[in-house]
C-alpha cells in the first residue's frame, strides 16, 4: 500500500507516452496556492485522485494523469490512454473538463488545447464527408458554398419558410438552413417543413440547373432526433443540422451513426458554445469544442467570422486551420462562417479565412430592402466577385441587388 495525494500528480520529469492525451490548461490559482499546488490538483481531480490522501495498491496509479509542464498560469497534463473509454466523448470530457472546472483551488481554469493521440482519436468516427461537399455535392469550384437562414428565426409558417427557401435557392444560394431554435413547433412542424422545403428545393434545382440542399434541424428529445434523421433521409435530403452543444455529445454520436446508414452529412450549429468559451481564462476553448465536434463526426461546424460579424469569436482562422489539417487520417471539417454577415463583408471574410468555407447569411439576405431573392443575388454576386478577384464596387455595376446591399450596409462589421 502506498499513499497518493495531490502532489504525486505533479511530475516535471514525465515524458508523455505516444498514446497519452496531452491537455493544456490556463490556470489562475486561488489565494494562498501556487501553480505547482494547482497543477497537482488538476491532474489528480481529472484522473483518479481526490482531496484526501488515499492508500492504493498495485498498478492503479498507471491510470493517474501527470502534470508535467508547469509555468506561470499554464499547466500541461498527460492522460494515459487506459483512463478513457474508447469512442465515448462524454467520458473523456468528464475527465478532462469535469470537476476541475469548479475547483475552489483555482479562480479560473480554461482547457485551451488538446493533442489527440492516434489511438484515442481513431476510436471516434470523425466526419464522413467534411469539406469534400463543396466539390462532390455542389461542384462549387473555387468558391465557398453558401447558406441562408430565414428570418425571423422562429414564427414563420411552413409555407413562408419553404417560399423563402425557393427565393434564396433561385437567387444563387446553395443551402437553406433552419435556425438553432427552430425544430418542431406548432407554427412550423418538422415533417411539414421538411417535405415542403424539399419540394421547393426540387423546383429550384429544376429552374437553376444547380444542386441545392437543406440543413434541416433535427435537434430534439433523443429518440425523436433519430426519427427525424430517418425522415430527412426518406424524403431525399442530403444533410441534417444538429445543435451540438445543447443536444450533447452522446446524442451527436448517435446521430452520426444513424447518418452513416443513410449517407447524410451533419451541419453542426454551436448555439451555447459561448457559455463555455466566452469568459477569458475559464471554461473550454472553442478550439477544443471544435476538436470534439470533429472527433464525433460532424461535417460542417460554425467557427465564427474572424471578428467581422455580430458575435464574439475566438481565433477563427486558427480553429479553421486545425479543422482542415490532418488528424491521424480522420476526415476534415468544413468551417462555417456565420453571425451578422452581409455582402459587404465578403472580401474581408474570405481574405481572413480563405475559400474552403461555408458562408451563412441570415439578416444580411432577408434584410435586403428588395427582399430575400434580391438579398440572395447580392450575396452570391459578392461571393463570385471576390473569388474572381473583382472589387465589390465593380461587381455592383452589374448587380443592382449588390449595389442596394452596399448602400444599406456598406462594408462595415456588425454587432
Ligand atoms: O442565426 C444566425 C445567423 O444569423 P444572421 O446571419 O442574421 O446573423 C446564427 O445562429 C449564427 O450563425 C450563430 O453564430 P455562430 O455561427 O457564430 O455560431
Ligand atoms: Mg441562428
Amino acid at each position: 500500500m502506498a499513499g497518493i495525494s495531490y502532489a504525486d500528480f505533479l511530475d516535471r520529469d514525465y515524458d508523455p507516452a505516444a498514446d497519452d492525451l496531452v491537455c493544456e490548461f490556463a490556470v489562475e490559482p486561488a489565494d494562498g496556492l501556487d501553480v505547482d499546488a494547482v497543477a497537482g490538483r488538476v491532474a489528480s481531480e481529472s484522473s483518479n485522485g481526490t482531496w484526501a490522501e488515499l492508500q492504493v495498491e498495485g498498478t492503479i496509479t498507471d491510470l493517474s494523469a501527470r502534470a508535467f509542464d508547469v509555468s506561470e498560469g499554464r499547466v500541461r497534463v498527460a492522460y494515459p490512454d487506459a483512463l478513457f473509454e474508447p469512442g465515448s466523448m462524454a467520458q473523456v470530457l468528464s475527465c478532462i473538463a469535469g470537476n476541475i472546472m469548479g475547483m475552489k483551488a483555482v479562480d479560473r481554469i480554461r482547457l485551451l488545447d488538446c493533442e489527440w493521440p492516434e489511438s484515442l482519436a481513431r476510436s471516434f468516427p470523425g466526419p464522413q464527408f467534411g469539406s469534400s461537399v463543396r466539390a462532390e455535392l455542389f461542384d462549387a469550384g473555387e468558391r465557398p458554398i453558401t447558406a441562408s437562414v430565414p428570418k425571423p428565426k422562429v414564427g414563420l409558417s411552413t409555407d413562408q419558410h419553404a417560399r423563402i427557401g425557393y427565393e434564396i435557392w433561385t437567387g444563387g444560394v446553395d443551402l437553406l438552413k433552419d435556425d438553432e431554435n427552430l425544430t418542431d413547433q406548432g407554427f412550423n412542424s418538422y415533417e411539414d417543413r421538411l417535405t415542403e422545403s424539399l419540394a421547393m428545393r426540387d423546383r429550384a434545382e429544376d429552374e437553376t440547373g444547380e444542386k441545392k440542399s437543406y440543413l434541416v434541424n433535427v435537434t430534439g428529445p433523443g429518440p425523436e432526433m433519430l426519427e427525424r434523421v430517418d425522415l430527412a433521409a426518406e424524403h431525399g435530403c442530403e444533410y441534417v443540422m444538429v445543435d451540438v452543444i445543447t443536444a450533447g455529445w452522446g446524442m451527436v454520436e448517435q446521430v452520426r451513426d444513424r447518418c452513416e446508414r443513410h449517407g447524410l452529412a451533419i451541419h453542426a450549429h454551436r448555439a451555447m458554445h459561448a457559455a463555455f468559451d466566452r469568459v477569458p481564462n475559464h471554461g473550454v476553448s472553442m478550439r477544443v469544442l471544435a476538436q470534439i465536434a470533429r472527433l464525433c463526426g460532424v461535417d460542417q461546424l460554425h467557427t465564427g467570422t474572424a471578428g467581422l460579424g455580430k458575435l464574439e469569436n475566438e481565433d477563427t482562422a486558427g480553429i479553421n486551420e486545425w479543422l482542415t489539417s490532418d488528424l491521424h487520417g480522420l476526415t476534415d471539417v468544413l468551417p462555417v462562417a456565420s453571425g451578422g454577415l452581409h455582402p459587404g463583408l465578403v472580401p474581408d471574410l474570405l481574405d481572413a479565412l480563405g475559400t474552403n468555407l461555408a458562408v451563412q447569411v441570415g439578416g444580411g439576405i432577408h434584410g435586403h430592402p428588395d427582399g430575400s431573392h434580391a438579398g440572395a443575388k447580392a450575396f452570391r454576386a459578392a461571393i463570385d466577385a471576390t473569388v474572381e478577384g473583382r472589387s465589390l464596387s465593380a461587381a455592383a455595376e452589374d448587380s443592382p441587388e449588390l449595389a442596394t446591399a452596399l448602400d444599406r450596409w456598406g462594408t462595415q462589421g456588425t454587432r
